[in-house]
């Protein structure tokens, strides 16, 4: 459990331009119910009772980012993004000055995150951290080079990672910084840190907490989000 005491900021990678989504636009600012998708995401984390300051990395879209209600947030500030997601991330850590605390990182494009999952986060991470993760559903298949089914894979104690990922600021800025330098595929901030022996806890998050990447996805997240 995160001590109540401790100081809890929030990162939010929204750099990305959105490729696999195809719209005009960078997908975190496609209108979810109205409000464009990174506002859901920021509103559900500067409105949480427990977040401090919140960083946001962005790309070269700042028109579109000023015009979010939530840009001017006195506890909100952007940096620039990378050229991958963790690079992003890195960007936005090394503007935290608080060797002490401690940050979620959550992605820009899952806007149905819920302060229930938060709390749950929070709750059950431990001293190796934790991230929201939802257990896998469906049978497992490893595809053959031909397209055809090779092997089941067994799905117990498979999870599918998602956000936020709750870290110490000072353990997570070395891992992203040491992973990037060895060129490491580093996809979420926990494989950084496993790469150095952590062991993050796995908290049952919604498996409505999706991250918007392809077009059904909005329809999708449409459906799910709370106001
Ligand atoms: N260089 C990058 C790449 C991605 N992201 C962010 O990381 C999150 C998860 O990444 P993903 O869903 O892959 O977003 P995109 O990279 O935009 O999508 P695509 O791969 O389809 O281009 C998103 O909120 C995205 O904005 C980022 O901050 N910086
Ligand atoms: C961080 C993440 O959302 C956990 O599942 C995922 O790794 C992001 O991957 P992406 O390819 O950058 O969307």
């Amino acid at each position: 459990m995160l001590p109540e005491h401790m100081p809890l900021y929030a990162v939010v990678p929204a750099a990305g331009v959105g490729k696999r989504m195809g719209a005009e636009i960078p997908k975190q600012y496609l209108p979810l119910n109205g409000r464009p998708i990174l506002s859901h995401t920021l509103g559900r984390l500067l409105d949480h009772p427990r977040v401090g300051q919140v960083v946001v990395a962005l790309g070269e879209e700042d028109g579109y980012f000023d015009a979010l209600p939530e840009s001017g947030h006195p506890r909100l500030k952007r940096v620039p993004g990378g050229r991958e997601r963790a690079d992003s991330v890195l960007s936005a850590l090394n503007q935290i000055e608080d060797d002490c605390a401690w940050v979620m990182v959550h992605d820009a494009a899952r806007p149905c995150l819920s302060h229930a999952d938060i709390d749950r986060l929070l709750a059950q991470s431990g001293d190796q951290g934790g991230i929201l993760a939802a257990p896998v559903r469906d049978t497992m298949k490893r595809a053959g080079a031909d397209g055809t089914i090779d092997h089941t894979v067994a799905r117990q104690g498979l999870w599918h990672a998602l956000t936020p990922q709750l870290f110490p600021v000072a353990a997570l800025r070395d891992a992203l910084t040491r992973g990037l330098a060895d060129g490491a595929e580093i996809t979420d901030e926990a494989s950084a840190m496993e790469r150095l022996g952590w062991r993050p806890a796995l908290v049952e998050g919604s498996p409505a907490n999706i991250k918007v990447t392809h077009p059904d996805d909005l329809r999708i997240a449409g459906l799910l989000i709370k106001e």
